[in-house]
This record gives C-alpha cells, sequence and structure tokens, in this order.
C-alpha cells in the first residue's frame, strides 16, 4: 500500500525584532489549519542579529544547504539597530533570495470590507504587485572610492538581463491572464532610466504579443504613487523592478489596511528551491516586545505558502478567518498573542 499521508517539511527563520513574535502567531495558525492527515514538520534556523552577535555569521554555507531541503521557508523579519546596516539585509535575506533565485516577488494588496484605509470612503482594491526579486540596485554591483572623506564618489547600479526581465514579465501576463480583469501595468521610469527602462518596456511589449486578451498600461513610478492613492481601483496585476516594487508594496499596504496586514512570497516558480514566505514589513525595532505588532501579515503569507504548495481550501480558510477577524475589528488594542489566538480559533472552526 503506497503511504498516501501528506506532509508539510517548513524551514522556519522568526529572525528579529518583532518577527520573532510574529512568525510564531503564524505557525499557530499553520498547525490550526492543517487537517489531521497532514503531518507538519518545523525546524527552526538561528539567523539574525543574535547569531551575527555570537559568531559574526549572517547565513553559512551548511545552513544554505540545509535549507533547500525544505518544502518552503516561513521568514519573519530580520534587522536590527545593534548590527550596522546592511548586513543582515544583504549577508542573509536578499542572499536567500538571490541563492534561491525567487525571482517573483508577490505581494498582493487587498482591502477587506470594514477594513480602515487613510483615502476618502471604501475603495476597491485588489491587485498584486510582482516585483522582480533577484537584479535591479539590489544585486550589489556598486562600490565607493575615498569612502568617509569629503571627496568620497559611490556607485550602486542597477542590474537588469533580459533573461531576468523576460522570466519575470511572462510570470505577471500569466497571473494576470488568469484575473477576471485580466489587466496589466509595468511601472518603471523610463523616461530617465533609459537603458533599463526600455529593456523593461521591449520586453513587456514583446511578451504581450503572445497575450492578446491582456489589457496593458505603463506608468511611471512617480505617477503610480499618486494612482496608487487617487485611484488604488485601477491596478490589477503591475510588475515592477525590484527597488520600484520594495517602495509601492509598503505604499499599498499603507492604503489598503496598513503594514500589518501586508503579506509575501518570494516565489521559485520552476521549483528548483524551496520559495520564501514573510509579511511585507521589517523587524520593527520601535514596537518589538510591547506586543503591539499585528501578526495577521505573516499569518497571511501563511496562506501564500499553503497555497503554492497545494493546499488551497486551507489557504482560504485563513483568508476568510482574516476578513472576519477584520471586519469584527473595533479598533480596541489587543496584543499580537490575542489576535494570533483568535485567528486560530476562526480557522479552527
Ligand atoms: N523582510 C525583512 O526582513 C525586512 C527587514 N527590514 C529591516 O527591518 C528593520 C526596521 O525597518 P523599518 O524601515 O523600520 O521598517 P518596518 O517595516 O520594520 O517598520 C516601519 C513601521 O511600521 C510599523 N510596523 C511594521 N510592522 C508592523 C506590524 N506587523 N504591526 C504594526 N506595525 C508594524 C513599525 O512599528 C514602524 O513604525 C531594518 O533593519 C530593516 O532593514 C525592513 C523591511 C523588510
Ligand atoms: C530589507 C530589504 C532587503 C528588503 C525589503 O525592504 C523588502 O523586501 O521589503
Ligand atoms: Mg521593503
Amino acid at each position: 500500500m503506497p503511504d498516501m499521508s501528506r506532509s508539510l517539511n517548513i524551514a522556519v527563520i522568526p529572525g528579529d525584532g518583532i518577527g520573532r513574535e510574529v512568525v510564531a502567531q503564524g505557525l499557530k495558525v499553520l498547525s490550526t489549519v492543517l487537517p489531521q492527515d497532514v503531518k507538519l514538520e518545523t525546524k527552526e534556523y538561528d539567523l539574525g542579529a543574535q547569531r551575527w552577535h555570537r559568531t559574526g555569521e549572517t547565513l553559512p554555507d551548511a545552513e544554505l544547504e540545509a535549507l533547500k531541503g525544505h518544502d518552503a521557508i516561513l521568514l519573519g523579519a530580520i534587522g536590527d539597530p545593534s548590527v550596522p546596516s546592511g548586513v543582515l539585509e544583504r549577508g542573509l535575506l536578499l542572499k536567500l533570495r538571490f541563492a534561491f533565485d525567487h525571482y517573483v516577488n508577490l505581494r498582493p494588496s487587498k482591502l477587506f470590507p470594514n477594513t480602515s484605509t487613510p483615502l476618502a470612503g471604501q475603495p476597491e482594491i485588489d491587485f498584486v504587485v510582482v516585483r522582480e526579486g533577484t537584479e535591479g540596485p539590489y544585486t550589489g554591483n556598486g562600490g565607493s572610492l575615498r569612502t568617509g572623506t569629503p571627496a568620497e564618489v559611490a556607485t550602486e547600479v542597477s542590474l537588469n538581463t533580459a533573461y531576468g526581465v523576460e522570466r519575470v514579465v511572462r510570470d505577471a501576463y500569466e497571473r494576470a491572464n488568469s484575473r477576471p480583469r485580466k489587466k496589466l501595468t509595468l511601472v518603471h521610469k523610463n523616461n530617465v532610466l533609459v537603458y533599463a527602462g526600455h529593456l523593461w518596456k521591449n520586453v513587456f511589449d514583446a511578451v504581450g504579443q503572445e497575450y492578446p486578451e491582456v489589457t496593458t498600461d505603463y506608468l511611471h513610478v512617480d505617477a503610480a504613487t499618486i494612482f496608487f492613492v487617487t485611484q488604488p481601483e485601477r491596478f490589477d496585476v503591475i510588475v515592477t523592478d525590484n527597488l520600484f516594487g520594495d517602495i509601492l508594496t509598503d505604499l499599498a499596504a499603507a492604503v489598503s489596511g496598513g503594514i500589518g496586514l501586508a503579506a509575501s512570497g518570494n516565489i521559485n516558480p520552476t521549483g528548483a528551491f524551496p520559495s520564501m514566505f514573510e509579511p511585507v514589513h521589517g523587524s520593527a525595532p520601535d514596537i518589538a516586545g510591547t506586543g503591539k505588532a499585528d501578526p495577521t501579515a505573516t499569518v497571511l503569507s501563511v496562506a501564500l505558502l499553503l497555497r503554492h504548495l497545494g493546499f488551497e481550501p486551507e489557504a482560504v480558510r485563513i483568508e476568510e478567518a482574516v476578513s472576519a477577524d477584520l471586519a469584527e475589528r473595533d479598533g480596541s488594542f489587543r496584543t499580537t498573542d490575542e489576535i494570533g489566538d483568535a485567528l486560530s480559533v476562526r480557522v479552527a472552526s
């Protein structure tokens, strides 16, 4: 008799600050939502500021290798004021995204009913940003001369390859094609960044020939920020580079319920390496340890993880639980744990 039982083997990187607090809630919901026949195994990786202070390591090869063996990775957030800026961001988070070729950084934004938004009224917000995850200005392609002197010169070159742009643009067209509105917007700045911008626009137009049902649109990134606030309902799927996508998705979070609700997936669509799911936010040192962190973004990232691994009904249960929880929020304070408990109860019932 073949073994028909299902299993899920998740690597957990709680990281720093509120990352540790929100991941605990995400795991609580994950273990509650899974059916009895699914064997959940989790392995925690001690990576982040504490590890760096102890050993000077950010992401040793042995751990990078071990992480490859998991079905997916759940990450809280990394970064701490006690560690020089960039050490963990580059040496841990970006190292992982690059090593595991997470070229699709998927960041959905949805304004759930009755959720507060700084925008007037209750606009229809339901779009997804497909942010390129392995290129752009985040590759570390730069340097400085005469560092620390008044004559310092620094560069940070944006790397864009036809290969890298085409694969993420194609992914975005596929997503747009499978959504009811079938609309894809390219965001760049090709009036100024003419070399990279024209590569993106040319690839965008060429791949678009294969998707005649998808309506396309182009916006410069500065104009896109206007429309995120004044007309967010115009967006369906957005494709953009690593830096623009990073900035736009914090803004997207702010207009659609707040950064505490914004989920993301760093996807390797080929399945060659595990994909990694994490809230859009960082380690929020300003509220770490206070119980003020909203774990919902992490819980929704767990839903993205489950959907990616084929657990669609469980992903939907989590999203419905979040929607119901948000609908009943009345503005009174609840701790990180209390929100996690409430969501666990909802997914269980
Ligand atoms: N994926 C990751 O691990 C990321 C790490 N970072 C790192 O995190 C550290 C802090 O970065 P910041 O720029 O301050 O961004 P941040 O996202 O950590 O915080 C920005 C603001 O949002 C609030 N906030 C964030 N998450 C929240 C939540 N779940 N509930 C309620 N409020 C929340 C914070 O209190 C803060 O006021 C830095 O070291 C940064 O490099 C930043 C972004 C992503
Ligand atoms: C900390 C950075 C490397 C990344 C970031 O801000 C993000 O991915 O949202
Ligand atoms: Mg960011």
